[in-house]
């Protein structure tokens, strides 16, 4: 048995024509959504996901902003500039792509940012409106996930959902989600003694921890889906997740590929959070 492909770039098309419809709404109104995203220092990475991220505004009718800074930039000049960005009109949501440099607090960085401009759904109040189950923003990566999982049609309640990793910014709020959509949910971290134990016995896995291989076979039930987060490196240089995508294709019944994906997924869920922060603007 082979699953089936869950593919993130073609949900993306889809919810990105949605997005450019209303964005074109609003721009009639004379309210182009628009999005500033702010890259300090020169990551690889990092300048890859922000190259996409502006891409999608422009190919979604957004107005945006992508500002760049040396390493070096100071926390209070940040600070400033974000100051800005929440007092410009044009502007419905901000994005500071992480990680910072070390000198940087991104707590502070993060709060700074005006709530209604909040598009990452980051900050301390984003995440008590998610876990009280108040309107919010969301985070991008794992609502992203939440919607490849409804695209299988697959019902979560009753079903038993394992997420592997605990951060602020996917695996907690992954966790959150799944609950909401009334499945059973069981997170698993760096101090889970056995795994598989755990992703054995679900529905629905979904990976997020940062290491290739982290999800084999032998520890896929059959039938499972499988929701890849993870961004990884292997030997020969190529991106891949976290699952070992060869075997436990064998044994899932739906499973997400790296790279297309969750991290299609990201991107179009922040464009419909910003769509969202200028609808309500
Ligand atoms: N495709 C996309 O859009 C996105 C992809 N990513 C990718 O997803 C991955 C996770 O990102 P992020 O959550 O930010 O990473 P973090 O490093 O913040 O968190 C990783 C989590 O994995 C846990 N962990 C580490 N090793 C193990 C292990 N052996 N078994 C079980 N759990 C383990 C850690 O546990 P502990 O808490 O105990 O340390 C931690 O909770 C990365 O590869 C990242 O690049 C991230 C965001 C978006
Ligand atoms: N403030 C902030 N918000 C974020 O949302 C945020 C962040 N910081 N820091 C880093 C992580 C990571 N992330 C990704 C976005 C897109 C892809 C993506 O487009 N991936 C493509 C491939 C990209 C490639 O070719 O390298 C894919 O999986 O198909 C991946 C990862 C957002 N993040
Ligand atoms: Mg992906």
């Amino acid at each position: 048995m082979s699953a089936q492909l869950i593919d993130g770039i073609a949900l993306s098309q889809k919810l990105r024509a949605e997005i450019a419809a209303r964005a074109a709404v609003l721009t009639a109104k004379g309210k182009q959504p628009g999005l500033a995203v702010i890259l300090v220092g020169d990551d690889p990475a990092s300048h890859v996901y922000v190259r996409n991220k502006v891409k999608g505004c422009e190919d979604a009718g957004f107005y945006s902003l992508k500002e760049q800074y040396p390493a070096d930039l100071s926390e209070a000049a940040l600070l400033e500039r974000i100051a800005a960005l929440n007092a410009d009109p044009k502007i419905h949501g901000i994005l500071v792509q992480m990680p910072l440099p070390k000198h940087i607090n991104p707590h502070k960085v993060i709060e700074a940012i005006s709530t209604t401009k909040d598009v990452d759904g980051y900050s301390v109040l984003s995440a008590g409106e998610l876990m009280t189950g108040l309107e919010g923003f969301r985070p991008c990566t794992p609502y992203g996930c939440m919607k490849l999982i409804e695209s299988t049609g697959v019902d979560l309640k009753g079903k038993h959902a394992v997420v592997i990793g605990r951060s602020n910014t996917v695996g907690k709020p992954m966790g959150l989600l799944l609950l909401q959509a009334n499945a059973t949910v069981t997170i698993c971290h760096s101090g889970t003694p056995d795994l598989g134990v755990f992703t054995r016995q679900a529905d629905v896995v979904v990976a997020a921890v940062g290491r290739r291989n982290v999800l084999t076979a032998d520890m896929v039930k059959p039938g499972a889906i499988v929701i890849d987060v993870g961004m990884n490196r292997n030997d020969e240089g190529k991106l891949c997740g976290d699952v070992d995508f060869a075997g436990v294709k064998e044994v899932a019944s739906h499973i997400t590929p790296v790279p297309g994906g969750v991290g299609p997924m990201t991107i179009t869920m922040l464009l419909m959070n910003t769509v969202e922060a200028a609808e309500r603007a």
